[in-house]
């Protein structure tokens, strides 16, 4: 039987998964059950407001909504629960992410979700970013983050120190 899981991933569209897929990653990787829908607040409003309002009676903790162009979908999230729910803008056709960001990150005051940066990065960020609120309460995940912090420290190091070709 799979676990639990404790975090939703929510995207607009299935053709958002190239760069939610790591966030799925990253949150697999540090052993953490997620579950990754489509649901879209214009085309299964419904959907996506039921999602929301009973994701935290299904033992939710974190919801992360993905979505591109007019991309109010964390926002009508957000407005159903009261998870924390983070938002990753993604790119767009016509304006590269600009349209996604802005709708994101300029909620009104109330209603909050926490906005990171457009594409690949923002999605594996928002998975760390939960990963740390987890991490608050389970020493064991809280080691698991430290680890992962030094082996990136080494990495980066290691490229510090050896000259480049
Ligand atoms: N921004 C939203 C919402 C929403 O905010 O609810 N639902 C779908 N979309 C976005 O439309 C883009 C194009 O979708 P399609 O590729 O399916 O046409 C996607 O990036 C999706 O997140």
């Amino acid at each position: 039987m799979s676990r639990q899981a404790l975090i939703g991933i929510v995207m607009g569209s299935d053709s958002d998964w190239p760069i939610m897929r790591h966030c799925a990653e990253t949150l697999a990787q540090f052993g953490i059950p997620y579950e990754a829908k489509v649901l879209s607040a214009h085309r299964t409003p419904d959907a996506a407001l039921d999602y929301a309002a009973h994701a935290g009676a299904r033992g939710m903790k974190v919801l992360i909504g993905a979505a591109g162009g007019a991309a109010h979908l964390a926002g009508v999230l957000a407005a159903k629960t009261e998870l924390p729910v983070l938002a990753v803008p993604m790119p767009s056709k016509y304006l590269q992410g600009i349209d996604s960001l802005l709708a994101m990150v300029q909620m009104p005051g109330g209603i909050p979700v926490a906005t990171f940066a457009v594409g690949e990065a923002g999605a594996v960020n928002a998975a760390l970013f939960a990963v740390a609120m987890l991490a608050l309460n389970d020493a064991e995940l809280a080691a698991k983050l430290s680890a992962f912090r030094a082996r990136q420290r080494e990495k980066v190091l290691a490229k510090t120190l050896s000259d480049l070709p």
